[in-house]
């Protein structure tokens, strides 16, 4: 059973997710490798956390190791005061399908499958005994991304845009408690980053966890904090209170400060 009572000793706020000296050392080059190094860190719950830095920083590493995704190779990983490190594979791929979303660059639909059977997929897995309240809430997904007009269309048949919505309703069918995002604008030009952008805004303001690793400015500055990774290092941290449109530009250009000062 999930401990709820924890919080962030310095916030108070619950933590939703924890990283603990995690470490991900990869032995298949010589020297072995060591990407994240380290790092401890705290995602508080319904908070907006992006995680950024060069190329090679191990962003993705950090995200695909916090959501069990794959296996550090020291520390632990802490979903609201359980230790998911410990887990078996079984165990471990139950957690992921019933506890958290993922959005990636690209929406990996199956082909054979329209838009909303794509979505319907996982929620079906993860509760296959009720399969009305599935469709039910992979419909009102669908009608709340604006995209159930095109729910029967093949994958080839939407913009990228709409793809990447779609990716977002499929990542919340199975009402994840945190929803992972890896560079999810990072195919798409600036009209389609914005509509998927609102999007994930949108999630957020209505009580979602997100982590998302972006190596987008404009993107960032829509999250409540900002970690900056260097060499699997977790070298600085910002937070940027509660994001605005009417602030949007304003908070872009201090993040941009802040970064151009970590050598971004
Ligand atoms: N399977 C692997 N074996 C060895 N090294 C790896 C492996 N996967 C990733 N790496 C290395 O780990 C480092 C971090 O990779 P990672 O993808 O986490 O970085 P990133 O910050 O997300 O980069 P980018 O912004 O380019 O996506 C890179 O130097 C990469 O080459």
């Amino acid at each position: 059973m999930a401990d709820t009572s924890v919080s962030d000793q310095v916030s108070g706020a619950p933590v939703m997710l924890e990283a603990r000296g995690l470490t991900k050392t990869y032995y298949s080059t010589d020297p072995p490798t060591r990407v994240v190094d380290g790092i401890d860190l705290i995602v508080r719950r319904a908070e907006f956390l992006v995680v950024m830095g060069a190329s090679g920083s191990g962003k993705s590493t950090l995200l695909y190791s916090m959501s069990g995704m794959d296996r550090p190779t020291g520390g632990n990983v802490l979903l609201e005061g359980r230790d998911l490190t410990c887990l078996g594979d079984k165990e471990m791929s139950r957690v992921r399908l019933n506890r958290m979303g993922f959005v990636f660059q690209q929406a990996y639909f199956l082909e054979n499958l329209n838009i909303r059977d794509n979505i319907l997929l996982p929620a079906l897995k993860a509760a296959p005994g009720d399969k009305g309240a599935a469709i039910t809430r992979v419909d009102a997904l669908l009608e709340r991304f604006g995209i159930a007009h095109v729910g029967r269309h093949g994958i080839t048949q939407v913009s990228g845009g709409q793809l990447q919505r779609a990716s977002i309703c499929r990542a919340l069918a199975c009402e994840p408690s945190v929803l992972f995002a890896d560079e999810p604008t990072g195919a798409l030009n600036s009209s389609m980053t914005t509509e998927v952008m609102d999007a994930l805004t949108d999630v957020h303001e209505e009580g979602s966890t997100l982590v998302m690793v972006t190596h987008d400015p404009a993107c960032a500055a829509r999250a409540d904090r900002v970690v900056y990774l260097r060499d699997g290092l977790l070298v600085d941290d910002r937070e940027l209170g509660k994001w605005s449109r009417e602030r949007a530009e304003g908070r872009e250009d201090e993040l941009l400060t802040w970064l151009r000062g970590l050598g971004f």
